[in-house]
């Protein structure tokens, strides 16, 4: 299952992250490897990325990003995804 996932994160003043950072890289670059996180994408401007995953369940993918080190600072929108009959790999 295809889940576009928009992520802003907001980091406190005066906060040091850095650690937490580089651990959420970490993770998604193995989550990347694995095939689960298929798109990451910075918006332009912004501290937030628009992500596709591809997992088994809701479940699987609110365990993934409820895990994540910087989920206590991101405001997350999840949009399903289904098949368009339109797309030129689906004919
Ligand atoms: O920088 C972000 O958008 C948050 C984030 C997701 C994966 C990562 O390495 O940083």
């Amino acid at each position: 299952m295809l889940f576009h996932v928009r992520m802003d994160v907001t980091i406190p003043p005066g906060l040091d992250v850095t650690d937490r950072v580089a651990a959420e890289k970490a993770r998604a670059l193995e989550l990347q490897r694995a095939g689960v996180w298929v798109h990451l994408w910075r918006i332009v401007g912004r501290y937030s990325n628009f992500s596709v995953f591809d997992v088994a369940s809701n479940d699987e993918l609110h365990g993934i990003l409820s895990a994540l080190p910087l989920y206590p600072f991101m405001r997350i929108e999840i949009t399903p995804l289904a098949t368009h009959p339109s797309e030129l790999a689906a004919q």
